[in-house]
């Protein structure tokens, strides 16, 4: 099995539980393996046969941008399936960090993998 990774992609989204989060948009940042064969693409030197990391980010921003979940779990879901189902991902981990959330905390996240959605 190879990997592909998005590491550190940062989006401002609407999320959260309380009022006051319902009115601003606060910084998500997500980290992404994704289970590949990269032998062909190696071969053929042709980004036809790999997973195309640029698209796979601008596909996670563009719903991260149009989403309003009150958990990130809910986002990370919605977003594990999008990824598996648009792209043809046969397994993903999939990391979505909050990090203003909690003021003493560095971080605070949740991480995922799914094998099918
Ligand atoms: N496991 C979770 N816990 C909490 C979440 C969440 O999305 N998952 N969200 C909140 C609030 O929205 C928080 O981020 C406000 O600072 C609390 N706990």
């Amino acid at each position: 099995m190879d990997l592909v990774y998005i590491e550190g992609l940062k989006v401002d989204a609407l999320i959260g539980v309380y009022d006051w989060e319902r009115e601003i948009l606060q910084p998500l940042v997500f980290d992404i393996t994704m289970a590949t064969d990269i032998r062909q693409a190696a071969q053929t030197d042709d980004l036809q046969y790999t997973l195309d990391y640029f698209a796979i980010s601008a596909a996670v921003t563009a719903l991260v941008e149009q989403s309003a979940f009150q958990l990130i779990e809910s986002l990370a879901e919605a977003i594990a399936c999008m990824i598996q189902q648009q792209f043809s991902v046969s397994w993903l981990r999939l990391k979505v960090s909050k990090p203003g959330a909690v003021p003493n905390a560095i971080n605070v996240a949740v991480q995922i993998e799914r094998g099918s959605c």
